[in-house]
């Protein structure tokens, strides 16, 4: 069957059969609005995240699936970024008309997996016709008692930058398909990264972290940002940028610029009181998820690269920017 036959509210009943109810939800899909009940105690976290072909995915190159993955897993970043659960999420999507009802039925099988797995309960959306590419744009809410709410302004000079996970496999991973592969460790990163809901939330609710934001744009615009918001500076040690081997592979002679700039890696970047280290250590060691100390938080408000000699490293540009 194509679009055209199944017309705009087949398709909305189509998503709608594959949703299942939750308590969190009054309303779900159907009303002009949907109705939610709020945990008593907590504030609610929104955020919004786009997702557009040629932009943002390349149809040639990601299969539905993933697609459908990635769109909720780059949104439960930016609520892990703030230590929420998340509990449900909005889809809006523009498509063309000749994308076929298959490639529609993996993509919410993906995106409603993702959903299961971190708790997300689809309430809601808006579909249309697209006369230009495939886009999507997903808006999360998720909640957490205000007190515990992790923000981009809190460190301080002294505090132990820290990273979950590892970084540069997704921009490695995008030019990898760019030469033709597909498949392979790097790719996966690139296509369906995992959002680090767990640690994000168990930081906040252990009062563990001073800052946190989730590294979307690249280990140095991200960087930047808390720094921004801080008022702080930052000296990162080059060495200590957790570099995977398949990355490293990949890039042999310059293992420094895609990890520090190229972005998508959808890893938390945070800053924690240096007493708080051992506690923060054991936390990472129940996750089961790579912690690495980068560098530290300082008072003179510029980055500082050292090499692994102890030299002064030049990034050749900054973070992903839109525009830039
Ligand atoms: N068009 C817009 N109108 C209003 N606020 C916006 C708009 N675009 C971005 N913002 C706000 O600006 C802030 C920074 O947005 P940004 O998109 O850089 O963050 P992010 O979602 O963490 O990053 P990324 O999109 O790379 O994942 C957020 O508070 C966001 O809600
Ligand atoms: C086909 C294709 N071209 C380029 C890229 C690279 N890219 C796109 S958006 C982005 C930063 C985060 O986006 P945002 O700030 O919108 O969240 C990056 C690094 C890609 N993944 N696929
Ligand atoms: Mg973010």
């Amino acid at each position: 069957m194509r679009l055209a036959e199944l017309g705009e509210f087949g398709l909305i009943d189509r998503i709608k059969k594959n949703v299942a109810a939750s308590p969190s939800v009054l309303l779900g899909i159907g009303d002009d609005a949907a109705a939610l009940v709020p945990a008593p105690g907590c504030v609610t976290l929104i955020t919004c995240d786009m997702l557009l072909e040629a932009v943002h995915f390349d149809l040639s190159f990601c299969d539905p699936e993933s697609l459908g993955r990635k769109s909720l897993s780059v949104n439960l970043s930016d609520l892990a970024a703030m230590g929420a659960h998340p509990r449900q999420f909005l889809l809006g999507i523009a498509l063309p008309k000749e994308v076929p009802i298959e490639f529609m039925d993996r993509f919410m099988g993906g995106i409603l997996e993702q959903a299961e797995r971190f708790g997300a309960t689809l309430v809601g959306g808006d579909t249309c016709a697209s006369k230009g590419g495939l886009a999507i744009s997903i808006t999360a809410l998720g909640e957490q008692r205000p007190e515990l709410v992790l923000k981009r302004n809190g460190a301080r000079p002294g505090d132990l930058i820290c990273l979950t996970g590892t970084v540069g496999d997704a921009a490695a991973g995008l030019e990898a398909l760019r030469r033709g592969m597909r498949d392979g460790f790097l790719v996966s990163r690139q296509l369906d990264p995992t959002p680090r809901v767990a640690a994000g939330v168990a930081l906040a609710e252990g009062r563990l972290a001073t800052a946190m934001i989730d590294v979307s744009d690249g280990v140095l615009g991200d960087l930047g940002h808390i720094r921004e918001m801080s008022g702080v500076g930052a000296k990162l040690e080059l060495a200590r940028l957790p570099l995977s081997d398949e990355y490293l592979a990949f890039c042999p002679d310059d293992p420094y610029a895609l990890a520090l700039t190229g972005g998508e890696d959808y890893e938390l970047l945070f800053c924690i009181d240096p007493g708080k280290r051992s506690e923060v250590e054991a936390l990472f060691a129940r996750l089961d998820l790579r912690l690495s100390v980068i560098g530290e938080i300082t008072a003179v408000q510029e980055t500082t690269l050292v090499t692994p000699d102890g030299g002064a490293y030049a990034p050749g540009r900054g973070g992903f920017d839109h525009f830039g």
